[in-house]
């Protein structure tokens, strides 16, 4: 019997044994941790603390480690922050055949509950593909559609004399505005112009907030207890996404032919974003399946959205704060209209709007960027190793708070990119712009996975605050400008400010 005991006791010992040198909390051991020890239940007590100081954590971490790595405690894994230029080189040139993107963002934004995946039989990063190319293609034949469209959504959401909104009113208010300019894009006429279809838009803004807190809210559970509460989540996002599926099935069962094949367009029959996809998906001999197809709008509906809208909140916020911008803003924005009217080169030629946003940008809402999952064990080129099945990500508000390349960072310099872009003559306007990418201002992201609808949407930012300025001066209510909170690393405009939207004379 106290064989029996001891062989039992043995192997299980042997099995723990095992299971912590698979770890990884023992696989990552010699990557530094930042906020709690290593072991075990310290790593608990410092994944709590994540939540309410994970900012200070990443700032101590890339004080201490920068163009280097470190980690730091969460709920359900270790999270290896990188930072620094020479990282940013590795993490660009690094293939996706040891980074995936697309399995990072299943667990951050804990897809299997909150999205149903698209077709496994296809690489799932297709939606990226087509994307790139026609968006930017189309914008010069859509600009004025687009411009109409913001233009009318401005006036129908800030055209109440003495509109006063809060700051969360005001994401609402950002959020709507970009929601009409991007489907109409997406999903196009008749289904948008028929009455520009608000329970249409209310179910895709709905779907994207839900997706953003139903994923926040599992997080806080161990992976076991996800299936349970992930049930929960699922019947909510899955209800918004049945009401999106109702409004846009006509518009695909028309566009899908019976043999099977898409229809032919014509003047008559503008093609849209839907139809990129369609075609697309046919290229990739993907079956185009109605459900499928709304979930994958659903997704860019998702990536599309929430950006665009906390830019522009920002910016505005940000237009209130320091007023002493607005004249010279103004000035060059009618100086550039009178030249040449509306159009997306006029837009280019907008340096110190682009670059009074670019700074809302580095200084406003977000969190990590560049989230990936080590497929293949992955030796940076500072030789450290980072084992398959790791989760990393890029600490991009430390590199934007960072003296080495932001002169007095903390400073909102309005027309610090400006500046910068006079200096570096022949780069006017590329290298500084809002869209261009540099391992010192990481907002939208890094190397070939970076947002692909960064020029759709600094498009359309650069027209709504354009907009607003021309029509609109923007104050305080009271003399009480809101700050930004954190949740976890990511940066949030708080509450705590009104601001005033007065037509101009
Ligand atoms: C201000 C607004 C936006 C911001 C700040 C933003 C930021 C980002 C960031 C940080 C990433 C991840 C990049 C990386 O991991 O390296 C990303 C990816 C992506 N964004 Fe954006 N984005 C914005 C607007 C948009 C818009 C308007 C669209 C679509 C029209 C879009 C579509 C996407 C897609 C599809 C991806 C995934 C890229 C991939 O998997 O390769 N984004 N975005």
């Amino acid at each position: 019997m106290l064989f029996v005991l001891g062989l039992l006791f043995a192997v299980l010992s042997a099995c723990l044994f095992f299971k912590f040198l698979n770890s990884s909390t023992y696989r990552l051991r010699h990557i530094p941790t930042v906020g709690s020890s290593s072991s075990v239940v310290w790593s608990y007590i410092g994944a709590v603390r994540y939540y309410f100081q994970g900012h200070k954590m990443v700032q101590e971490g890339y004080e201490k480690y920068h163009d280097s790595v470190f980690k730091i405690p969460t709920m359900s894994k270790w999270l290896v922050v990188l930072s620094g230029p020479r990282m940013c080189d590795d993490l660009r040139r690094a293939s996706d055949h040891y980074l995936s993107q697309i399995d990072a963002l299943t667990e951050v934004l804990q897809l299997k509950y909150t999205a149903p995946l698209p077709s496994p039989d296809d690489d799932t990063n297709f939606h990226i593909n087509f994307l790139r190319a026609p968006l930017g293609r189309h914008l010069v034949e859509y600009h004025q559609d687009i411009r109409m469209e913001i233009g009318q959504a401005i006036h129908d959401v800030f055209d109440v004399p003495g509109k006063t909104l809060s700051t969360t009113e005001l994401l609402y208010a950002t959020t709507r505005i970009f929601a009409r300019a991007n489907h109409r894009l997406f999903v196009g006429s008749p289904l948008y112009w028929s009455g520009r279809n608000t329970d249409y838009l209310r179910a895709c803004e709905q779907f994207a907030s839900n997706v953003f807190l139903g994923s926040q809210f599992l997080l806080l559970f161990p992976r076991v207890l996800r299936p349970i509460f992930g049930l929960f989540v699922k019947k909510v996002v899955f209800r918004t996404a049945k009401l999106v599926k109702r409004h846009i099935s006509p518009l695909l069962e028309a566009r899908l032919r019976k043999d099977g094949n898409l229809m032919k367009y014509g003047e008559e029959n503008q093609a849209i974003l839907i139809d990129w996809m369609l075609s697309e998906m046919q290229n990739r001999h993907i079956s185009l399946d109605i459900d499928d197809i709304v979930v994958r709008v659903l997704l860019i509906n998702f990536a599309s959205l929430s950006g665009v809208a906390a830019v522009l909140s920002d910016s505005l916020v940000n237009i209130a704060s320091y007023p002493e911008y607005v004249t010279q803003i103004r000035n060059e924005i009618e100086d550039v209209l009178e030249e040449e009217g509306w159009s997306r080169e006029a837009l280019a030629k907008m340096v110190k709007l682009d670059s009074f946003m670019k700074e809302s940008m580095r200084l406003g809402a977000g969190g990590f960027t560049g989230n990936r999952r080590i497929l293949r064990d992955f030796t940076l080129s500072n030789g450290i190793t980072i084992p398959a099945g790791s989760y990393i990500t890029f600490a991009n508000r430390p590199t934007h708070n960072d003296a080495r390349y932001h002169d007095h960072p903390t400073e909102f310099q309005g027309f610090r990119f400006v500046e910068q872009t006079n200096e570096q003559e022949g780069l006017k306007g590329e290298k500084s712009s809002m869209v261009s990418l540099s391992h010192d201002f990481l907002a939208w992201g890094l190397g070939k996975h970076a947002c692909p609808g960064r020029f759709f949407a600094s498009h359309n930012l650069k027209l709504a605050l354009a907009h607003i300025l021309l029509d609109y001066d923007v104050e305080f209510a009271v003399d009480a400008k809101p700050r930004h909170i954190w949740f976890q690393a990511v940066c949030l405009l708080g509450p705590g400010g009104n601001l005033v939207f007065k037509k101009r004379k």
